[in-house]
Order: C-alpha cells, then structure tokens, then sequence
C-alpha cells in the first residue's frame, strides 16, 4: 500500500467533452454559412439585410467566444482526509475569514449570523481561524446579533464537531423536520432538542431587537454607536471573541468592523471593505490565507477549507493555485429558475472551461486567496530587500508600522508566526489606524495591491488582476457543496443584479485595466484574455440583441424580409441553426440534472436579460466611460427562505415595478404584438410567399412573444403581478414611435 502521506492531496482530470464540440462546430459551421449567404446576396435586399449580417457577424463572434470557454473542461478532485496524513493538524496554515455586510434590512442580521456560525464550526483546527465581519450599514444591530451569535456559538461549534454535524447553519439544520433518527443515541437528542431552544431563542433576542428602537444601552458596550450615520462616522472595531488560550478545539476569534466614513470619501463599496479588512486582519492575525464569503453565503460544507487547503498546499506548483473559488450555489432556489438567476449552466459548463485555461475567474464569495498574492507579489518571484525596507513598504501598504511589518512577513514568507502575546487588543489602535478613511491616500490599496478599485464587480477586476501577474487559479466543487448562498427572490431584484453586474464587467473592458491592455503585458493567457472578454462584453451584447430583435416586427411592419423565403433552399440554414442551438443547449440542462421547464425559464431569461437588464447597463458604463456619472453598487435583498413554502401558488410569480427595465421589455412585448396583428391581417400573401414579409418573420416574432411571456401576463395582472399603468404608457408611446418609424422608412 502507498504510503499515505504520498499521496497527492488533489488531481485535475480532463472531462470527454467530444460530442458537445462537434455540435459546437456544427453550430458554428452553420452561422458561417448563414454570413455567406447573407454577403451572396447582399445586394438585392435592403438595410435589414445589412443589420442581419452585423447582427448574426457579432453572434458568431459570441459563438467562438463561448466555444473557447467551453472547450477543455476540467474537474478537481481533493482529497481532504489525506492531508491529514501529510501534515500534523498544528502544523496546518492559518485562515481569516472575511464576511462582508452593508446594510441590517436587506441584509438582516440573522442571516449574517448563520453564514458567520457556519465558518466558526468548519472542521479546522480553531485557533487557526479567525472571522471578521465587515459592517458597511454600521448597525448596532447586527453587533448586537454577533455578541449574541458568540454566545451561542460556545454551545452550536462544540455540538457540531462532536456529532459531525453535517449542516452547520443553524436556520439550515433545523429547518428539516427531524435532524435525527429514531436510533440516535439519547445524549444527542438532548442536545440537539436543547440547542435548538437555544438557537431559537437567539433568533428571538435578535427578532425583539429588530423591533424596538434602541433595545441597547448606547452608554456601555454600544457607546460607539451613538451618533452614528450610516454614510458618516468613525471607525468602530470590536474583538466579540477572542480565543486567548489558542485552544483548537475552542472557538475562533471573531471581530466586528465597521470601518470610518465620510460623506464625500469614496469608499468603493465591497472592495473598499475587503482592503479594511485584510488590513485589520493584517495586524491582527496575518493568516497567510484568506476567505471570504457574503454575508449569505454560508460554509455548507464543513470541510471547506479542508478541500481547499489541498489545492492550496498540493498543487505541483504554487502558480497554480493562486486563488482557489468555489461556486456560487444557491439554497431553497424557486423550482425550476423562473428568474433565470440560479446559475447552475453558468457555473457547470463555462466555469469548468475557463478552468481548464488559467483558471476561473474570482466570483466574489466563496473564493481563498493567498494573501501574499493579493499584496501583488507574482509566482516565483523573489522579493528583494529593498522592497522590504520600511519606505519602500509604506509606500506600497500605507504608513501603518505594524502593517508593514506584517505585510513584510507575508511577502518573505517568514514561517514566524504573528506572536500577539498580549492579544488582539493590542493590536487594535493599529486596526483602527489602517481602518481609517484616509489610510489608502497615496498607497498602492485597490491599484495594485488589495481588491482592485474601479469597477461594481470588483470580484472579476481583482481576479484578473491576479491572472495578469501570471497566476492560475483553481475551481473546486465538492460534494455537497462548499457554500450555499440565496439568490435574488424576485423579478425585479434579478434585474437590478445582471444590470449591476454588466455595468460591472463593461467598466473594466473600457478602463485600463482591461483584460486586452492586460495581455499585451505578457502573463495573461491568450485565450483566458477571450475569456474575460467574453464575459465583459455582456452589456455590449444588447445592442445587436436589441437590433436583431426589432428586425422581424420591422420586416412585418414594412411588408419586408430578412430571412430567406420558403421557397429557396437556404431557409435550412436558420432552421437547422434555431433547431441544433436549442437541442444543445436542452442536453446541457438535462446532463447537469435540470429540468425542461428549467431550461425553457432560462432560456427565456436569456433573452430578456440581455435586452433590458445589460441595456441599461451598458447605458451606465458608457455615462460612466464619458464622465457623466458614477456607478452604484444597488445591494440584493436576502430571503431567509424562499422556496420553502411551495403552497404558495405565487412563489417564483413575476412581479414589476416602476424600474426602466420593464418599460424596455414591455415595448418590446407590445411592438411584436402589434406586428403579429399586421401580419394577421395579411396573413393570405404572407403564405402565399412574394417579396414581402413571410412565415420565417411571423415565426421569429411569435417567439419573441413567448419568450416575454412574463411580461404578457403582467400586462393582464394585479397588484404587483401587473405592470405599473405608467410603463405600459411610456411603452406604448415607444411602441407607437417604432412604428412610425417603420413606416417612415418603407415609404422613405
Ligand atoms: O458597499 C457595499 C456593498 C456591498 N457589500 C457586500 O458585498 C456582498 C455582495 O453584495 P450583493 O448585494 O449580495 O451582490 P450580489 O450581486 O449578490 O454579489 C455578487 O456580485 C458581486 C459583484 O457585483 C460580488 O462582489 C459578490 O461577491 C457576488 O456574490 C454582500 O455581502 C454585501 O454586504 C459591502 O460590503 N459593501
Ligand atoms: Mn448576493
């Protein structure tokens, strides 16, 4: 028998992916054709044949994008039991866990504190943990719910590990009916009855004040909150535990942080916490890697940084693994995706691509990072000591002594560890220094070192940052799953996030950070460069979605065509194109274990989102891009459950509001209707063929329709399952205006 500690702690294995590329090539094969029809005969149509090829050009573009993504997945497998063979548990690295928080209503606490009890109980020696919570809403009451949430925590963490508790979110855990059967030893169930009284009394203290006002005596250990604004007061750091005998078998310290601001100061919104953050934990506990998850986002995998210490420690060479991401998974998902928003596709199919290239791109939660990597050093390379000389440090990392110090540490790998004798008190007036608005003037924080600044998906920007430096990463995804997060619950909150999330990606392909400046560096791979693009060009992607969308009402309306007629021959081309497409991609949900209907929503989805949600986004880059405005960072509202109570028939229903991006669907909905009318009234000369609009225009706008479907019924529906009266005005006006302008142009 080998001998265990021989063993390799993790393996990448190439997944057979032969039959999906050849469909993929098909595909592709197919859109060629179509262009070399399209130029073929060029001529003899008007603009919308010109505007279909640009379109169907750029689609094509898409298709090679997507192909690339896709083409070598990859699969990780770790093996966390043989780490322990291979290094002692003391001598195992330290981890600070980071969980960022920002405002106590739609984030409410108890959320906060579920994801935070699940990290303090992962199976990791505790005195090499360390959790700090960021508080951008710098609310006493989520303090107070993490001094009650410690409380408990002496009793869940010791309960957990003693029955290997499988779940160790508490709302999740005993949310099912009975976690124990009938054969559980009677020790178990007293503890298990007893602890969850006291979890629900916890819930309850947290509940009662959320209710009242001001249940805390602002005087004693809440004091720091007294005349707080939420955009306007001092730092306040507090140490809710701390485990000062360093017992592994204690609780891990945990610290809350709200971090100074002020109404003018930029503050970059996650990224700005996620640098105060690692420099508190930088003078704190200077854990030589780090975590970090939303709030949300609890560990539902207790092994979690077991599997992720494997890629970490046993990667061949560290450069492959500069940063380990697990997926984002979600919990209580509303049956069948109606809001298209449970990215399992996203994450099984260009996910495990992009892995098998550089590596996948840091999500934003989920994710360890080395923090060497995240103080800019590069693979293999070796740090001089000029740059560990005192001015040259503070240069970089800001004029904090003790910061530098411990940053030195980091990038010369000194194994000593950060000896904090007489606690983390100590160390606080320094955590208070680097936590200070001012403390990044004239630093390398959020430019070169830390999360990077500048763009609403900070997450994709510091990933590829650190892919540019010439670093892989890695994507784990255990079973059951590291981390389960919850999804936005409703319509509109889905798409404010994919708005967000384009504007996002949009700002860093037109800054200089963008990922073609970034190969013309030299370490960024060529085809993760694609990769990037790819995903970065989600908001431009609603311009030609846009155009080619509006070409069969346009075609209909003006008794025009753009696809080839009945009667010739190439009418296969968009046929075999519409048919391959949507047979591909049902046997990527049906492979990934989704069902029809799933598949159906999201395809939906996909075409909706683009055209409103991406729109609007790309409409905010580009004001951004030209100066106009500033990008905000709109934070998703948090259901504690979501899908739990399938009895009610109007879970997953979709529901509108006021927001721009339903006025654009709603036009869109109402011009395919109105062509639909148009060609129903000449629907004999349509069949009968002709030069005007025909069946192939007829069937594109039917499936328009259908594929807005939601917003059809919204026009029928009440209440917030209806669109708002005003948007259904604002869309006929554009409706009307589109119209016009069809008509304008065929007689023109
Ligand atoms: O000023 C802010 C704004 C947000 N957050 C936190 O950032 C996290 C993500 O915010 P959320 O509203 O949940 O956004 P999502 O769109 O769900 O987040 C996804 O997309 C973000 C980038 O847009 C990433 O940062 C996230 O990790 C990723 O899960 C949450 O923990 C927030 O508390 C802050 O700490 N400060
Ligand atoms: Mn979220």
């Amino acid at each position: 028998m080998a001998n265990p500690s021989s063993l390799p702690l993790q393996e990448q294995k190439p997944r057979k992916n032969t039959i999906p590329r050849v469909v993929e090539l098909i595909i592709l094969f197919l859109l060629l054709s179509l262009l070399v029809y399209r130029l073929f005969h060029l001529g003899d149509h008007g603009w919308p044949w010109v505007l279909a090829f640009c379109c169907e050009s750029w689609f094509t573009l898409i298709w090679i994008l997507s192909l690339n993504n896709k083409w070598n997945p990859v699969y990780n497998k770790t093996y966390p039991e043989r780490l322990l063979h291979w290094k002692p548990a003391h001598e195992l690295p330290s981890v600070d866990m980071f969980v960022t928080t920002a405002d106590p209503v739609l984030e409410p606490p108890i959320i906060t504190v579920n994801t935070v009890l699940s990290l303090l109980a992962a199976d990791y020696p505790a005195n090499k943990l360390a959790c700090y919570v960021s508080d951008d809403g710098c609310s006493p009451l989520t303090f107070h719910a993490l001094v009650e949430a410690a409380k408990f925590a002496k009793l869940w963490v010791p309960f957990c590990k003693k029955f290997n508790i499988a779940v160790r979110a508490p709302f999740r855990y005993y949310n099912g009916e009975s976690s124990w059967s009938e054969d559980s030893s009677l020790e178990f169930q007293d503890e298990w009855k007893k602890i969850k009284d006291e979890y629900e009394k916890l819930c309850q203290k947290i509940e009662e004040a959320s209710q009242t006002s001001a249940p805390w005596d602002l005087t004693v250990d809440f004091a720091a909150f007294s005349h707080t604004e939420r955009r306007n007061h001092p730092t306040i750091i507090k140490v809710i535990w701390e485990n000062k005998e360093d017992l592994p078998n204690g609780l891990p310290h945990l610290v809350y942080i709200s971090r100074e601001k002020l109404p003018k100061h930029p503050h970059h919104f996650k990224a700005g916490a996620m640098n105060v953050l690692t420099r508190v934990s930088g003078v704190m506990t200077n854990a030589p890697f780090m975590l970090n998850v939303d709030c949300d986002m609890y560990a539902n995998n207790p092994q979690m940084v077991l599997h992720a210490m494997c890629m970490l420690l046993g990667a061949k060479n560290e450069r492959d693994s500069g940063f380990v991401q697990y997926p984002q998974c979600f919990y209580d998902g509303l049956k069948d995706d109606p809001f298209g928003n449970q990215l399992v596709a996203l994450f099984e199919y260009p996910a495990r691509g992009i892995a098998g290239m550089q590596g996948i791109f840091y999500s934003g939660t989920g994710c360890f990072h080395r923090r060497k990597v995240i103080y800019g050093l590069s693979p293999d390379s070796t740090v001089t000591k000029g740059e560990l000389g005192d001015e040259s440090l503070q240069n970089t990392f800001g004029k904090s002594t003790k910061f530098s110090k411990s940053a030195a540490q980091i990038l010369s790998e000194s194994q000593v560890k950060t000896q904090n004798p007489s606690g983390l008190s100590s160390s606080l007036e320094a955590a208070y220094q680097v936590a200070s608005c001012s403390y990044e003037h004239g630093t390398s924080w959020g430019e070169k070192v830390g999360w990077i600044y500048g763009s609403a998906t900070e997450d994709v920007l510091t990933g590829l940052t650190i892919h540019g430096r010439g670093w892989k990463s890695a994507y784990l995804t255990p079973e059951p799953p590291a981390f389960l997060g919850s999804a936005p619950s409703s319509w509109p909150t889905t798409l404010i996030q994919q708005k967000r999330w384009s504007t996002g990606l949009l700002e860093i392909l037109l800054s200089p950070k963008s990922p073609i400046i970034v190969l013309s560096k030299g370490k960024l791979h060529f085809r993760q460069c694609l990769a990037y693009v790819w995903i970065q060009m989600w908001a431009v992607r609603s311009i030609p979605e846009l155009c080619y969308a509006a070409l069969p009402a346009y075609c209909i309306i003006t008794n025009s065509h753009f696809l080839p007629k009945v009667h010739e021959p190439a009418k296969f081309i968009p046929v075999a194109l519409f048919l391959i497409y949507y047979i591909y991609t049902l046997s990527e949900y049906l492979r990934a274990g989704l069902s029809i209907q799933t598949w159906w929503n999201n395809q939906k989805t996909l075409r909706i989102i683009p055209m409103t949600s991406w729109f609007l986004g790309f409409l905010s880059g580009i004001l951004k891009f030209l100066g106009l405005s500033e990008t905000m960072f709109e934070v998703t509202k948090k259901d504690q459950t979501t899908g739990a109570d399938d009895t009610n028939a109007n879970v997953g229903r979709f529901t509108f509001d006021e927001s721009p991006v339903f006025v654009l669907g709603t036009t869109i909905l109402l011009v395919n209707l109105a062509a639909l009318a148009l060609g129903l009234l000449r629907f004999r000369s349509t069949i009968r063929g002709g030069d005007g609009s025909g069946v192939g225009e007829i069937l594109c706008s039917v499936w328009l329709v259908l594929c807005f479907w939601s917003f059809f019924r919204g026009l029928f529906g009440t209440g917030k399952y209806g669109i708002p009266f005003s948007v259904i005005c604002k869309s006929g006006a554009l409706a009307l205006l589109f119209v016009q302008f069809c008509k304008w142009n065929s007689m023109g």
